[in-house]
């Protein structure tokens, strides 16, 4: 049976996407194939941060005590790790759970996308100033659908501009739903807003990082 490397399990309010202010149960597993130049948790990501090795029952007991109906994978990069899909499936044998994963758009979807109960993605497209836009794979747009989130996290007006580009091309506005993050401190909220308004942009939201509103923003744990 798989065991999972987890960095850290916590009860909070989901922070981020369509989600955003439920309560969520959030299991953070270790490791990443991308450095994103933003991220804010590249200590999960480092080959020494302590982790504690989890099999699927001890995850599911965790979920149960916890009480919440919302889980939340994430990483690092939850979909690199093997026995995910199991995973997936067993936590979604509570018909009353939803289960999110946090993906970075360069891991195939496909393998989650036919389970039997599918769990919904809140997938990024990296934008240039990420510096890891070459590693996206496009053929995962195609199968986002009304229940998963495409979020762009964006630091400036260029990363804006791709994202609308690619909007525009493969069609995504109003096949699934469209986010637009700041890079926490590197882009006032209100330049995405004038950006939306400039363009036009229906259907995008704005989406600010709660977490970082509510608590200090480098705690973990939140
Ligand atoms: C830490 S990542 C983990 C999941 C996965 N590796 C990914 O990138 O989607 C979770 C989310 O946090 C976002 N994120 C990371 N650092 C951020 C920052 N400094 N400001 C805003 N969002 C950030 C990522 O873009 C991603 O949407
Ligand atoms: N509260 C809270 N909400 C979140 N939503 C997505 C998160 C993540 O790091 O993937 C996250 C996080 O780290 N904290
Ligand atoms: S893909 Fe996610 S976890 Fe990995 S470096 Fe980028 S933001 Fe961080
Ligand atoms: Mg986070």
């Amino acid at each position: 049976m798989s065991t999972y490397q987890v960095v850290e399990k916590f009860v909070s309010i989901n922070g981020e996407g369509r989600r955003a202010g439920e309560l969520a149960a959030f299991i953070r597993f270790k490791g990443c194939n991308l450095q994103c130049s933003y991220c804010d948790t590249s200590w999960a990501n480092e080959p020494g941060c302590e982790s504690e090795r989890l099999t699927e029952e001890e995850i599911l007991s965790w979920i149960r005590e916890t009480g919440v109906k919302n889980v939340t994978l994430t990483g690092g990069e939850p979909l690199l790790r093997k026995g995910m899909e199991e995973l997936i499936e067993a936590i979604l044998e509570d018909p009353s759970r939803r289960v999110e994963i946090e993906t970075n758009g360069s891991v195939d979807l496909k393998p989650y996308h036919i389970l039997k109960k599918r769990p919904f993605f809140t997938m990024d497209y990296k934008a240039p100033d990420s510096g890891m836009e070459k590693e996206m794979l496009l053929s995962n747009l195609e199968l986002l659908g009304s229940e998963d989130t495409l979020k762009f996290v964006v630091s400036s007006r260029r990363d804006m501009e791709k994202a609308l580009e690619i909007l525009e091309k493969y069609r995504l506005v109003g096949k699934t739903a469209v986010y637009f993050s700041p890079v926490f401190g590197r882009i006032q909220p209100v330049e995405i807003v004038d950006f939306l308004m400039e363009k036009k942009l229906n259907d995008v939201k704005l989406q600010i990082q709660l977490h970082k509103v509510i608590w200090d923003p480098q705690k973990r744990g939140v």
